[in-house]
């Protein structure tokens, strides 16, 4: 709702809607009554709007999209039309984050005041549809078309400072915001509104709309990949040189467009799951889940090896305020980690934070922390040795955490006598930027160890999902299959550019090739050594070129690395790349021995689409999301899109892998052309279809509907 009172002269509106206060059907109706009435009350000669508790609206409730209630009169437009129109001065009073619709009502204002900690923006392109409420016309009106395509198809939020130079905000107000406002609305009384109006000025430099759009298409579109909101919002700011209603009208039409399209519900979808798996439980132990689990303070953290992994974890866990000790053996390592750190770290905080940093190379140093998290090389004999070192010097209460990539939970935790506190932490690749935490529970861990992980996600702003234990958990065990299908591609014809094309075109910002260049292509191919599918040298003796324990293999990722083609930090690794440049060319050698390694084993060049790349890489590691599910590995679908959307590039547009499954390909057909592609490919088992997939088409029942523990 939206409380009406007056003070003096001044009515207030404040729209009370926990927990973002965003425009839900009675807020609306609350305002249009509230301004109504002001506007009657001859007593009443100004108005204040503002947001109860910790925000300004944040905009549209997007939890009533699609269900009609969006829509139901009077909508947003409604309002915001009564506050543009109202013959009274109208002051939005802005604090927390005046977003979408919010941000929309500020702008249809006809004063604005925030204060230094207010942010504000345009995020509806995240959510697959444009500022419907006029954002679209009255934004370029005030900071020009090239400044407001910025703003909206980036989605970012700006702060008081930055709009107030950019005239968005009239003034920003210390002390007591009411006061202020109240204050502010006194002065401008009896004033004439007319000039005030957003709605009525004109775009400046409007003869140049047609070139600022031109110039920023092509990026607009290369950054989209495949997602038509941002394009779709540019069209719409372009129509702001028009008359104020047929700009309206134009908005509206595109905006209808946007809502009815597959993308919006995919994109609010991404929304809500991406916050749902903050609602976390295990499969089968009830004791695991977030209601009734507590954590443990953590104030210290240890991490152990300060490579690639560690290095980025240790800022993250500096970046949210921790303290760390950074153990490693390699003294010049140590020293190049820390290095890196302070030189990452901000400029104004580094000093501070790196106070927070201790080294160590003597384990014992790690005897007083809270939790530590093992960075060390993927090895489980190492991880074993590292674990028995942990847990005879630490304190008895101290968390034990792995960042494996995938390696078993449950071996690594047996070497310890405390397995109830070993955990799985798995960050991603550059630890300090990407937002992905998966945490993996082992058989013993206990409620508390699991609550400490999710909780420490939550400090150093990652998004935790919860997951089980098998080999790559859930991220990396979908991802094998994909990488696997993609060079068999190359076997059949495709060259590694064909086939980064097609799956960058479907919105992944790299395909696999590109992807294994900048990792590295030694990472896997160091775990293929540890588990003995090659060795440095070739196949291991008496072993068929193509098969590996009776399942089909491909050694030209191997041959790569045998030839020191390790990727980027090579200078070649799938393709080549000119010093000090990270463009990938494609490179006649690889080409070359693509070729060869056809001749040798007979297989036939051929053609292969887009459609069947996307299809054979991307439909195997959606069937694994079924196998994964069916075993109770991730507990609801929804975890595995957060999973893909966050620590793989799947392209946010779609929703993520199992979302994509259902609502867009369609389970009927996935499991189709699942058939189709494993009858060609009997010995690609990852193309057998799931039995959860095959049970699913024949039953009926959708993924969302599947509990946690439930099995159709
Ligand atoms: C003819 C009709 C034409 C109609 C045209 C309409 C055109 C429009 O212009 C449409 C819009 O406004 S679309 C909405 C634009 N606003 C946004 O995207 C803001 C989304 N929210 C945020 O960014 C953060 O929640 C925010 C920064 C605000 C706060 O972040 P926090 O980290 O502090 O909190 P969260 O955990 O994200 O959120 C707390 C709870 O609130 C729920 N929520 C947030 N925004 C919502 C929103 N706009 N609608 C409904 N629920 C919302 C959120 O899901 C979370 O819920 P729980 O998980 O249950 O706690
Ligand atoms: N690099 C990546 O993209 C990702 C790696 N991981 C996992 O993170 C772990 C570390 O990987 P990276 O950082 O890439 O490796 P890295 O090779 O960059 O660093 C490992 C560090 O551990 C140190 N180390 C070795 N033995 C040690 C010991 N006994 N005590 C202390 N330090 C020791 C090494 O000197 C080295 O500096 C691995 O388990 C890996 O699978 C997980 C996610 C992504």
């Amino acid at each position: 709702m939206a409380e009406y009172s007056t003070l003096g002269s001044v009515a207030v509106l404040q729209v009370n809607n926990p927990p973002v206060n965003s425009f839900s059907h009675h807020v609306r109706q609350a305002l249009v009554d509230g301004l109504e009435r002001a506007q009657r009350d001859p007593a009443v000669r100004s108005i204040v709007i503002m947001g109860k508790g910790r925000t300004f609206p944040a905009g549209a409730d997007i939890r009533e999209f699609g269900s009609g209630a969006a829509v139901k009169m009077p909508n947003l437009l409604m309002v915001l039309q009564a506050v543009d129109t109202c013959q009274k001065p109208v002051v939005s009073a802005i604090h927390g984050t005046a977003l979408g619709g919010g941000f929309e009502l500020a702008l249809a204002s006809h004063y604005r005041l925030a204060v230094p900690s207010a942010r504000m923006g345009l995020p509806e392109v995240h959510l697959g549809i444009l500022p419907g409420a006029g954002g679209t016309q009255r934004l370029p009106r005030v900071v020009g078309v090239k400044t407001a395509i910025q703003m909206i198809t980036s989605g970012q939020h700006i702060k008081a400072q930055q709009a107030l130079s950019l005239g968005i905000v009239d003034k920003i107000v210390q002390g007591d915001l009411l006061k202020e406002a109240v204050s502010f609305a006194r002065s401008v009384e009896g004033r004439p509104v007319e000039d005030r109006r957003i709605s009525q000025k004109t775009v400046p430099e409007a003869d140049k709309v047609d070139e600022v759009v031109e110039a920023a298409r092509k990026t607009i579109l290369r950054k989209a990949r495949g997602a038509i909101a941002p394009m779709t919002c540019v069209q719409a700011i372009q129509a702001s040189v028009l008359p104020f209603e047929a700009g309206m009208a134009r908005e509206a039409e595109l905006m209808a467009f946007l809502m009815t399209s597959w993308q919006a519900p995919a994109q609010q979808y991404a929304f809500f799951s991406e916050r749902e798996v903050r609602r976390w439980s295990h499969p089968r132990d009830k004791r695991i889940n977030f209601k009734t689990a507590k954590p443990r303070v953590v104030k210290s953290v240890g991490v152990v090896g300060a490579g690639t992994m560690g290095m980025g974890i240790t800022i993250n866990l500096l970046q949210a305020g921790l303290k760390v000790v950074m153990l490693e053996v390699n003294k010049k390592q140590l020293d190049k980690a820390v290095n890196t750190i302070k030189k990452t770290l901000s400029q104004k905080s580094a000093s501070q934070k790196m106070s927070q940093l201790t080294t160590a190379m003597d384990y014992s140093q790690l005897r007083d922390v809270d939790i530590v998290i093992e960075a060390v090389f993927e090895n489980m004999r190492l991880k074993k040795e590292v674990f028995r070192k942990l847990d005879a010097v630490t304190k008895p209460q101290t968390i034990l955490a792995s960042n494996t990539s995938g390696l078993n939970i449950d071996e690594i935790a047996a070497v310890t006598k405390r397995p109830d506190k070993v955990v799985g932490t798995h960050f991603f690749a550059p630890a300090n930027v990407m937002r992905l935490l998966e945490n993996i529970y082992g058989r013993q861990t206990s409620p508390e160890t699991v609550a400490t992980a999710m909780q420490l996600g939550v400090t150093i702003g990652k998004v935790g999902v919860l997951v089980g234990n098998c080999p790559g958990f859930v991220g990396n065990r979908m991802l094998g299959s994909y990488t696997a299908e993609a060079v068999f591609l190359l076997e059949e014809g495709a060259e590694p550019q064909d086939v980064d094309r097609a799956i960058e075109e479907f919105g992944f910002p790299m395909g696999p090739f590109r992807m294994g260049d900048l990792s590295g292509t030694d990472i896997g191919w160091k775990g293929r050594i540890a588990k003995g599918l090659t060795t440095e040298h070739g196949p291991p003796p008496a072993t068929p070129a193509l098969y590996r324990r009776g399942n089909r293999y491909c050694p030209l990722p191997d041959m790569l690395c045998m030839k020191g083609r390790l990727g980027q930090k090579t200078g070649a690794g799938w393709y080549r790349y000119e010093p000090g440049s990270r463009t990938a060319l494609p490179d006649p050698v690889v080409l070359q021995m693509i070729q060869d390694y056809r001749q040798e084993h007979g297989f036939k060049k051929r053609t292969i689409s887009s459609q069947e790349i996307v299809e054979r890489c991307l439909y195997p590691l959606i069937n694994e999301g079924f196998h994964i599910l069916d075993e109770g590995i991730a507990a609801r679908s929804l975890d595995i899109d957060v999973i893909y959307l966050f620590g793989y590039g799947w392209p946010r547009h779609t929703g993520g892998p199992m979302y994509y499954a259902e609502r867009v390909i369609g389970l009927e057909k996935l499991l189709c052309s699942l058939e189709t592609y494993s009858a060609r490919y009997p010995d690609h088992a990852h193309l057998q279809p799931s039995p959860l997939l095959r049970n699913m088409v024949a039953k009926g029942g959708s993924l969302a509907a599947l509990g946690t523990d439930s099995k159709l």
